[in-house]
């Protein structure tokens, strides 16, 4: 259960926090205006990260943020103040960032950094380098990041590692490498994993700032001049990935239904269209909620919304593997690969005989719903419009045969 903890000693900061926090964050929230109110919180709860204010009344030097860091929590800092040796001392600490008490924007951002170093935890980022020292810099910076680090030696190892792991969602590469140098890397990773898949930042040493150039040629995000302040990897680091997340977050929207989260009608088609193409055993069905306008008629449209977001969040549960989607109002569409007709049927009926035993908690009132479902097996060189119209038929089969139930077209 991930929790944070905001410690200050200002009412009105503290108000300004509170209304952030509620625009962006979605985990609980503590909030403390004293190094000995902190303490007691920390001893009962444990926190994820933490915000603290510098100058408290019971500690006006820092003290809080050497509390949080010994006990292990990421830390970030509100300052009313910088200097150099201010700044120093808190890098040394260990402290993720530091923000300037000026303005409203100086909160804004320090409650977006805690939103985006929440999401940070568990996306994987890979650091390919052959100095271990320079590795070892990049990992303690990126931990603190709350990022999985993984490393690599070579550019070769690197290139097998992004290409086997999907889920390394950022590369930091050195210029220098044995195998493969880093605008090979970049070029060739670049050329089978695009920029909605993952961000590059490419490192170079001192005084040489064409090859930073040339790492944008080659497909880099952005660039790193060695040596850098913690505070540019920082800031790098965050933007690249804030572009990632922004590119998958239109990509969602361009392609999924609003409502459930699933796949929309145009994306369903594109996808199962390759789909068909590629593989001989393959079986669709389209479901369809049985007196779904009575639902909404009795209940009203936000209880029914609440119906199709839970089957939607049902469907994904129990087939992960399959290709679904939303085709429209109460109807969805799910493609079951390497399935046969048999074996998509003995999914589709577990599901339709799970929720008859099931009650949706929505609007304060306890709603009943069933399912009824049409399944076709692909058939040699046919179309994916002429399988969705069989399983269309075998729906309208399994409508007319009493609903509840799942029906192959035979
Ligand atoms: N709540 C809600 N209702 C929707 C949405 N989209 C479509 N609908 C409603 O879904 C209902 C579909 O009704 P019908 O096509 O008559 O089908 P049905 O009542 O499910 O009857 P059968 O399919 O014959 O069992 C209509 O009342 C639409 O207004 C939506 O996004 N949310």
């Amino acid at each position: 259960m991930q929790r944070i903890l905001i410690v200050e000693d200002s009412k009105m900061v503290q108000q300004v926090l509170r209304h952030l926090v509620s625009q962006y964050l979605s985990v609980p929230v503590d909030f403390a205006a004293s190094l000995r109110e902190s303490a007691g919180l920390i001893k009962n709860n444990k926190y994820t990260l933490a915000l603290v204010d510098l100058n408290l009344p019971d500690a006006s030097n820092g003290e809080v943020a050497t509390l949080t860091l010994r006990c292990g929590i990421p830390t970030l800092v509100l300052t009313g103040s910088i200097d150099e040796f201010k700044r120093q001392q808190m890098l040394e600490m260990g402290v993720v960032d530091y923000v300037l008490k000026e303005n409203r924007d100086s909160y804004t951002y320090a409650v977006k950094q805690l939103a985006q170093l929440l999401g940070n935890q568990g996306t994987k980022v890979l650091v390919a380098d052959d100095s271990q020292t320079s590795r070892t810099m990049m990992r303690q910076n990126l931990e603190r990041l709350l990022y999985d680090v993984e490393e690599a030696e070579d550019g070769e190892q690197a290139y097998e590692k992004l290409l086997a792991d999907e889920s390394i969602k950022l590369l930091l590469t050195d210029y220098a490498m044995p195998k493969k140098d880093g605008f090979e890397l970049v070029k060739s990773i670049r050329s089978k994993r695009g920029r909605d898949s993952l961000g590059i930042i490419g490192i170079s040493g001192s005084g040489s700032q064409s090859l930073s150039a040339k790492f944008i040629k080659h497909g880099a995000n952005d660039f790193l001049t060695k040596p850098f302040a913690p505070e540019e990897f920082h800031c790098r680091v965050m933007m690249t990935m804030e572009q990632l997340n922004l590119i998958e977050t239109i990509k969602d929207s361009a392609n999924k239904d609003y409502l459930t989260g699933l796949y929309n009608r145009r994306y369903f088609y594109q996808a199962a269209e390759q789909k068909v193409a590629q593989q001989s055993v393959l079986s669709l069905a389209v479901i369809d909620i049985d007196h779904f306008k009575q639902i909404n008629d009795t209940y009203g449209h936000q209880a029914g919304d609440e119906v199709l977001s839970f089957l939607s969040n049902k469907m994904a549960s129990q087939f992960d593997d399959a290709l679904m989607a939303r085709l429209g109002g109460e109807e969805f569409a799910i493609l079951f690969s390497d399935e046969d007709q048999d074996a998509a049927f003995e999914k589709l009926d577990e599901l339709r005989f799970s929720l008859s035993n099931i009650q949706v908690e929505a609007a304060g009132q306890f709603i009943s719903f069933s399912i009824s479902a049409g399944v076709a097996q692909l058939q040699q060189d046919e179309e994916l419009t002429d399988l969705i119209n069989r399983a269309d038929v075998a729906l309208y089969d399994a409508k007319g045969g009493g609903r509840n139930q799942v029906v192959i077209h035979q």
